[in-house]
């Protein structure tokens, strides 16, 4: 089977600096692959490159000739002007389609049922009318998704897409996820610093910390020098799995690798809890 997408040592940076090095991963059709990593870890400059909008500085970038000629589906992390974007959700749906409308200026019928399927199956029919930044944070996202798949319902791209949204409208986002990764074959690559959620419904993690501390299988990252151990018991100033705790925390290992902790905000704390008063403090969603 083709990968959707192939790095092979690859390199990505700016300005001659490096921002990733040595990447070595492949999406699959169907795979739901999840990139972490702290802040300034280069998640996404590795998106960008993925993208498209970065090239790469060194190694091997294969991109599926399908995905070359739709483009690939992309949610980005959105901006305060982007969730004010004055249009209605039909034609912030629609205009996912404009890779397929070549050089001439109008949607073609195939399109626009492309767009109304697209609705259906996001549940936001009844929205279509509506002005896109009049709607909730979990209603847009929706619009967003059903956008990206108007250009191809192959493989989307997510960079932190729960940021700002509530718990409920996190788990409904998750579960829309799900459904189109396990229903609809759609593969998933999203950048996240929800752990608990990428170990549990991811089938790849990738860590990056400027390289790759670990990219395989989700199930055996709970056992790699990357992830150390997941979830502390609350009560003792660790958290229970079932506390909604987004932590990772990570062990020094052998090689002297940093020992961060990863909170849903991506940001570093060592798990003690007098820090912030308790280590899942400010990480629940
Ligand atoms: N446009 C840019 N020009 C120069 N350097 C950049 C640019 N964008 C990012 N960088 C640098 O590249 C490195 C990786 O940044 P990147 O944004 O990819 O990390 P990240 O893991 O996505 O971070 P976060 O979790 O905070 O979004 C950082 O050192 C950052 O300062």
């Amino acid at each position: 089977m083709t990968p959707l997408i192939k790095c092979e040592h690859v390199d990505f940076g700016y300005d001659n600096q490096d921002a990733v090095v040595d990447v070595n991963m492949e999406v699959d059709a169907g795979d739901y692959l999840c990139i972490v990593g702290e802040n300034g870890s280069g998640k996404s400059t590795l998106m960008k490159g993925l993208l498209g909008l970065l090239k790469p500085t060194a190694g091997r970038l294969t991109v599926a000739e399908e995905l070359r000629r739709t483009g690939i589906g992309y949610l980005p992390q959105q901006t305060a002007a982007q969730k004010d974007f004055p249009a209605t959700v039909r034609e912030v749906v629609l205009s996912g389609a404009l890779s397929r409308t070549g050089r001439l200026p109008f949607y073609s019928r195939a399109e626009k049922e492309l767009a109304e399927k697209n609705m259906e199956k996001l549940g936001i029919t009844p929205l279509k009318k509506h002005c896109y930044r009049e709607l909730s944070g979990g209603q847009q996202q929706r619009v967003l998704i059903a956008r990206a798949l108007c250009a191809t319902s192959r493989l989307l791209i997510l960079d932190e897409p729960i940021t700002g949204l509530d718990p409920a409208a996190i788990q409904d986002f998750y579960q829309m996820i799900r459904r189109l990764n396990r229903e609809d074959g759609v593969a998933i690559l999203m950048v996240s610093h929800d752990l608990r959620n990428a170990v549990e419904e991811a089938n790849k993690i990738l860590h990056l910390q400027k390289q790759v501390l670990f990219y395989g299988p989700a199930h055996d990252y709970m056992n790699s020098q990357a992830a150390g151990h997941f979830f502390h018991e609350k009560e003792q100033g660790k958290c229970k799995p079932t506390a909604g705790c987004h932590a990772v925390h990570l062990q020094t290992g052998p090689e002297g690798l940093p020992a961060p902790v990863l909170g849903a905000s991506g940001g570093r704390h060592t798990g003690r809890q007098e820090e912030k008063g308790g280590c899942c403090h400010g990480n629940d969603q």
